[in-house]
């Protein structure tokens, strides 16, 4: 059965799962059949065909007054506002003319009550965000705990953060094998649009801090995403982040203390293990290129979740482990997303 899928918010990630959908398939991996923003038709567009960072898409962008059309294909383009009082004049009920197997919501700015109100005015039968939302039924890591999804149980998904994806294969290896007694978390995160360009007021102080002038240490939900898959690790992890003056991919500076003793090169073996099986196309070894390690950007469109730089492995005094990880935060977490859709589509009652 092809999912019926509408985006909502077409921003770096709605429009990133648009493009890597497209990208994956000729026609589509899954059947968007509309699309849905703030903005008009051409900005979306304009925004789709010129990337700053990634470049064109490969497939022909176009447009008419209702439809995008990438390669020839038509995608239908409501304009929303969720703002506006209810949801007849938001616009969002217009969607109830497609049938629509799963709303998946890429704006940031949606209530657990905006997702009910789409489930109980039968809008989509699944939502699927891409934040930690409370409330919601299941918060899914792909590649960790996806055959937790129950279709009759589980009707407001989350796809977990970017950076939860990253963390949380990495947690459940170290805890199943050697339990996780503590750890510290720190994300090195490029540049979001929840950042002003130039210092001025945000209601977050840091993140009104001119985002090109400086590293801006700031809050972080990976510690949550992290537990809410693994509620083993509740209240084990502690994590910051900072911003940093770059557009794309990230690093994750990882510090735990475990229950049982190991060594560098016992760690080593079983991340080979994991990414050879359990875990193959979600973390990945990296050794650098001849002997050299390489640079954030060179990690730019990979698909792994998590990536591991091998030669940044160190276990001190038995029980504290360290790690580097980097990945793609848009175009790896675009991936998983279409993972998540393809374990809701097996998963679906015709
Ligand atoms: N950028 C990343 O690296 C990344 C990675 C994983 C998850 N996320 C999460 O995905 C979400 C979106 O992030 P982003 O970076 O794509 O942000 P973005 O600002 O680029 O995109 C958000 C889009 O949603 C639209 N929007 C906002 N409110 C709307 C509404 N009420 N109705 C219709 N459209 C609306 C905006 O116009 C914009 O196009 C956030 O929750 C973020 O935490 C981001």
């Amino acid at each position: 059965m092809s999912l019926k899928v509408a985006i909502v918010g077409l921003g770096r990630i709605g429009r990133g799962v648009l493009r890597t959908n497209f990208s994956q398939q000729s026609g589509g991996r899954y059947e968007i059949c509309v699309v849905c923003d703030v903005m008009t038709i051409d900005h979306v567009a304009y925004l789709l065909a010129n990337d700053s960072t990634y470049g064109r898409p490969p497939f022909q962008v176009d447009c008419d007054d209702n439809d995008l059309i990438l390669d020839g294909k038509r995608i239908r383009y409501q304009r929303v506002d969720r703002r506006r009082s209810g949801p007849s004049e938001h616009g969002l009920d217009v969607l109830k003319d497609f049938g629509l197997d799963v709303l998946f919501d890429a704006t940031g700015t949606a209530s657990i009550n905006d997702f009910q109100t789409i489930l109980e005015r039968n809008i989509a039968r699944k939502v699927l965000c891409t934040w930690n939302i409370s409330g919601c039924d299941i918060s899914i890591v792909y590649g960790v705990n996806h055959p937790n999804y129950l279709p009759d149980k589980h009707h407001v998904i989350s796809a977990s953060t970017c950076t939860g994806n990253a963390m949380v294969p990495i947690c459940h290896i170290l805890d199943k094998h050697f339990g996780i007694v503590s750890a510290r978390i720190a994300t090195i995160h490029p540049q979001l649009s929840d950042q002003r360009v130039l210092d001025g007021y945000h209601s977050s102080s840091q993140l009104g801090r001119g985002c090109a002038a400086s590293i801006i240490p700031t809050g972080t939900n990976v510690a949550k995403s992290t537990s809410l898959v693994l509620p083993n690790l509740a209240g084990k992890l502690e994590a910051i982040s900072y911003r940093v003056p770059t557009a794309i991919v990230s690093v994750i500076d990882f510090t735990a203390y475990l229950a049982k003793d190991t060594s560098q090169e016992e760690c080593i073996d079983l991340f080979e293990q994991y990414a050879e099986n359990q875990l193959s196309g979600i973390i990945h070894c990296d050794y650098g290129a001849w002997g050299h390690q390489k640079a954030s950007i060179d990690y730019m469109r990979t698909d792994y979740s998590a990536i591991l730089l091998m030669g940044q492995v160190t276990v001190n005094s038995k029980r504290q482990i360290g790690l580097s990880l980097m990945h793609d935060n848009e175009h790896a977490y675009c991936c998983r997303v279409l993972d998540v859709l393809g374990v809701l589509e097996s998963k679906a009652t015709v």
